[in-house]
């Protein structure tokens, strides 16, 4: 006897996945964590920090004293997010307009940071590009513009910075943001895929290589957490949101402030035994799509007594 096909699929109440409006079943807790003044003296460069979680960890660091640097393609909202944070924070946020696509463009705006500031001691490769898309539908310069800005982007602030290190015998740290579909890969969003797991290899490796010269390297991989840039380019109906909150544990999206916490202690003094570290931080998500018995989590405790009562009664193998 099998079980109605309908017991396993229907969604029931007691699965239902708490809104982030209900907190979830854990609450995002947003507020900085580290101690007050750990970034003191120390600066920072963010690409990206112009909008979304790249905001978020620009705040976050600039409320711990750090003096940031945002770096991306558009200074107009560069130099709206960076006056919005230091008048929030009364810590210096400068904006540097930079395409991370081309090397040169990277090489002045690393000459423009160390003018203001010297070298920096944080640099987070956070900018990034992307579209849910059927790959047959991509053109060789879809491509090319979302792993240029992801993997070769990546590889240029953090050659140009790093071989700068290295000559004036200065340490730092970098973190990279990746994406849970780095390790496992995802169809329709095949180039950011396979940048973003370039993005991690680039980092493992020149945590092993690099470390002698005092610099660490760490990765974090965030789940969905709603941004403009983001959701905009992935879901752009808005109808996928509430499966994928179905499939988080957690009963949520994440927050960018939740991303920024991580990110802080990882590029802090705290963290200086950490390096080469690939950190899953998604509510869960990831295991839940891994397990393949996940879904009976749909079984409700009635169907259960039927179903265990079925098993019970087996016996032997043959
Ligand atoms: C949910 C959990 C996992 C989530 C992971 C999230 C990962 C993320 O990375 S979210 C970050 C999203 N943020 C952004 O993407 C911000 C920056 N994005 C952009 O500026 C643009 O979207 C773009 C990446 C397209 C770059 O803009 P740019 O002006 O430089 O490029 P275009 O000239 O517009 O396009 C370049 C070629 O791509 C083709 N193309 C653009 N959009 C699409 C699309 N939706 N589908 C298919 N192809 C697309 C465009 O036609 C160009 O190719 P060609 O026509 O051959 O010249
Ligand atoms: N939100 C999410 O659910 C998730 C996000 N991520 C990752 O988090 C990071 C931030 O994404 P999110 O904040 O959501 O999205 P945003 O779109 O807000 O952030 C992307 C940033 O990258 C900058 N950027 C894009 N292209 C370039 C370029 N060629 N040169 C320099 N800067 C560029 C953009 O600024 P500008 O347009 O001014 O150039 C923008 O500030 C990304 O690495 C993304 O892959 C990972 C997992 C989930």
């Amino acid at each position: 006897m099998f079980l109605p096909q309908r017991w396993i699929l229907q969604a029931r109440p007691w699965t239902r996945a708490l809104s982030q409006k209900e907190g979830g079943r854990f609450p995002p807790c947003e507020g900085a964590m580290l101690l007050p003044g750990s970034f003191n003296n120390k600066v920072a460069l963010i690409t990206g920090g112009g909008t979304g979680l790249g905001r978020a960890m620009t705040t976050t660091l600039s409320s711990l004293g750090a003096h940031c640097f945002i770096a991306s393609r558009k200074l107009d909202v560069l130099q709206k997010t960076a006056e919005e944070i230091s008048t929030q924070t009364g810590n210096k946020v400068q904006a540097i307009q930079c395409d991370v696509r081309d090397p040169r463009a990277v090489a002045a705006c690393v000459d423009q940071l160390v003018e203001l500031a010297g070298l920096p001691d944080v640099i987070i490769n956070n900018a990034a590009g992307n579209f849910v898309s059927p790959s047959e539908r991509l053109s060789a310069n879809a491509w090319k513009t979302i792993t240029d800005i992801v993997l070769n982007g990546t590889a240029y602030v953090t050659l140009e910075v790093g071989k700068r290190l290295i000559q004036a015998g200065k340490g730092a740290s970098f973190l990279a943001i990746t994406t849970i579909y780095a390790e496992s890969g995802s169809g329709f969003v095949v180039p950011s895929a396979a940048a973003k797991s370039g993005v991690e290899t680039l980092c493992k490796s020149l945590a092993a290589e690099w470390g002698r010269y005092g610099m660490r390297f760490n990765v974090i991989q965030p789940g969905p957490i709603r941004t403009k840039g983001a959701f905009s380019r992935l879901d752009p109906t808005g109808q996928f949101e509430t499966s994928m909150i179905g499939r988080i544990p957690a009963g949520r999206l994440g927050t960018p402030g939740e991303i920024a916490n991580l990110a802080a202690y990882l590029v802090s003094d705290y963290a200086s035994w950490v390096s080469g570290a690939v950190i899953r931080m998604d509510g869960g998500e990831y295991v839940s799509m891994a397990g393949e018995f996940n879904a009976l989590q749909k079984v409700s405790p009635e169907q259960w007594d039927v179903m265990e009562a079925m098993i019970r009664k087996t016996k032997g193998s043959s």
